[in-house]
């Protein structure tokens, strides 16, 4: 399979390198400036650099903001067989078949741990795509992590709000969690190293885990102990359920004005 990468930037370019580490496809980057394009992979400026090529995936990995003027002047370049594949946040299929014209077109809705295997991907594709597009995009998508086929277009934005967006919250708040550590007494390096250990110590064992995640919190806690003094002002009447339910509806409305 013959893929069009238009923009490498931070998502399209974590994307690529871990593609780039299995036989899943051959790579032609478009990016004007081709600053973080990995070595060894071709590279295109314009449009007019391909020639008479064609593709059996235009992936589109540019900011919704510009993707008017980003994806037009490619499309020649994709197959008649092919399919448009976009990973931007809110910009609807319908807009893009607006931009240009009826095609396949599948909005896969990644996440930055992609870079390592572990990303999330939510993935629609519009009633014009076959059955071999939909299979193209999940042996991509399932290269760098799990993938989640959804029917509802609009499941795409939610998921957006959820988990494409998810690993800043969860940088955040491993940044706050940082800085709460070394504010007890220990430098920057020991505090991000008992934070982040902790963290992957605990998601790891709830992955692996049957139990809900108010019975592993449960476990931890001893009556009129330290788990307790921490959750309760860490938990303050509800008010972290306040602020992570406006953080992924913040998102959610973000995503649908992008539309
Ligand atoms: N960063 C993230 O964690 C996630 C980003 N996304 C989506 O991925 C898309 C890209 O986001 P980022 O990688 O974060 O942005 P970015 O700014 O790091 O990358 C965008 C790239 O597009 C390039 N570009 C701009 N105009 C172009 C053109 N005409 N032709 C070719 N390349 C062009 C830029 O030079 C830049 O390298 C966005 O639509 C965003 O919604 C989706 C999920 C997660
Ligand atoms: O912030 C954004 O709009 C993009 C989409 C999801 C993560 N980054």
């Amino acid at each position: 399979m013959q893929i069009l990468l238009i923009g490498c930037g931070k998502m399209g370019g974590a994307m690529l390198r871990r593609w780039l580490q299995s036989d899943i496809a051959r790579f032609t980057v478009a990016s004007p400036n081709g600053g973080s394009v990995p070595p060894g992979v071709e590279h295109v400026r314009s449009p007019a650099e391909l020639g008479e090529r064609l593709f059996d995936m235009v992936l589109i990995a540019v900011k919704p903001q510009m993707i008017d003027t980003a994806l037009p002047p490619y499309m020649p370049h994709l197959a008649p067989d092919g399919c448009l594949v976009s990973i931007a946040a809110g910009y609807s299929s319908a807009r893009i078949t607006a931009l240009i014209g009826e095609s396949p077109v599948i909005r896969l809705m990644p996440n930055l741990p992609a870079m390592i295997g572990q990303g999330v991907n939510g993935l629609f594709a519009n009633a014009t795509c076959t059955t071999a597009h939909r299979e193209a995009a999940t042996a991509l998508a399932s290269a760098t992590g799990s993938a989640i086929w959804v029917e509802d277009e609009d499941q795409i934005d939610r998921i957006t709000a959820v988990a494409g967006s998810g690993s800043g919250y969860v940088f955040e708040i491993a940044r706050s969690y940082v800085a709460a550590a070394e504010a007890l007494g220990f430098d920057t390096a020991t505090a991000r190293t008992l934070v982040l250990d902790t963290m992957a110590g605990a998601i790891e064992m709830a992955r692996q885990s049957d139990q809900s995640l108010e019975t592993l919190r449960k476990d931890v806690t001893s009556k009129n102990g330290t788990t307790q003094a921490g959750l309760e002002a860490l938990m303050q009447d509800g008010q972290l359920d306040t602020l992570l339910e406006n953080t992924t509806k913040a998102a959610y409305a973000r995503a649908i004005e992008l539309r």
